[in-house]
């Protein structure tokens, strides 16, 4: 895969015609969209839509034919400002690792891989853990946290990274109300502090509430921009079929 021309910073992420086969499925079809620095993105599509494997393709964790850039230059440069928070399914929660040493993982491009866990850097995860309200769980076994406390742990380590481009995979799958608020004011403010956040997100009716703009896909992009203009029934029953019954974008947009 090789980087994309994006001269500019405006845009933190430009990904061009990504195209990935597993076998004989097509997961990607030439997916296509521009993040712009400091934005909040949604994306979305109905199940098997390749919304995972956009997020891989772009971290590079799965091999995909097309182009990627970050803040202008190729990925593996801007990794150190990437963060990613993978979906929850796919972490082994059965490995015996502490909370505060998961947190401490997001630190290593600081330490270096063999690097001294010194105090400073203890205090700077457990600053992490309290921005989600989990420094009470630091000696916990991560194993032994609900579904939702994970969440926050991961998007802790995310945050101990000091990274400006957040991936996240499903960040509110399986977390209660409380946590999905405290996880989406976290967001917001990490957005208003001029960072790009993308989120994989299946819930329609809080998209326009928590986010600025939205990629609709399914294996390629159907639609992306601004919710108002892009958050359309339309576009909608486009990507998921006439059978979506609901109408999440309420009726100014549409
Ligand atoms: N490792 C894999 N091997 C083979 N096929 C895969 C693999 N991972 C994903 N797929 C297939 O690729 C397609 C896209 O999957 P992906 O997980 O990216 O979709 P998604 O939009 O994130 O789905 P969901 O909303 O259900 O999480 C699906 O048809 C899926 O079955």
């Amino acid at each position: 895969m090789q980087a994309g021309g994006d001269a500019g910073h405006r845009c933190a992420l430009q990904v061009q015609g990504l195209t990935l086969r597993y076998n004989d499925v097509l997961a990607l079809d030439g997916a296509t969209a521009r993040f712009p620095t400091g934005s909040m993105t949604a994306i979305i599509g109905p199940n098997g839509a390749g919304k995972s494997t956009f997020l891989k393709s772009v971290l590079g964790l799965v091999e995909a034919e097309g182009a990627v850039s970050a803040f202008g230059g190729p990925v593996a440069q801007a990794m150190p400002r990437i963060a990613y928070v993978p979906q929850r399914a796919a972490v082994d929660w059965s490995f015996p690792v502490r909370v505060i040493d998961v947190v401490l993982m997001g630190c290593y491009r600081k330490t270096g891989l063999l690097g001294r866990i010194d105090r400073r850097m203890t205090a700077h995860a457990m600053a992490a853990l309290a921005r989600v309200g989990m420094q009470d769980f630091a000696r916990r076994q991560i194993g032994a946290l609900s579904g939702g406390q994970q969440q926050r742990v991961f998007l802790a380590r995310a945050l101990a990274q000091g990274a400006d481009l957040f991936l996240l995979d499903e960040p509110f799958a399986g977390v209660d109300a409380a946590t999905e608020s405290a996880i989406i004011s976290v967001l917001k403010s990490l957005r208003d502090g001029g960072a790009t956040i993308i989120a994989v997100h299946h819930d329609l009716t809080t998209v326009a509430a928590y986010f600025d703009r939205v990629v609709l896909m399914n294996r390629r992009t159907l639609a992306e921009g601004p919710v108002a203009e892009t958050f359309t029934r339309d576009a909608l029953a486009q990507a998921y079929g006439p059978a979506l019954m609901l109408d999440p974008t309420g009726s100014s947009a549409v």
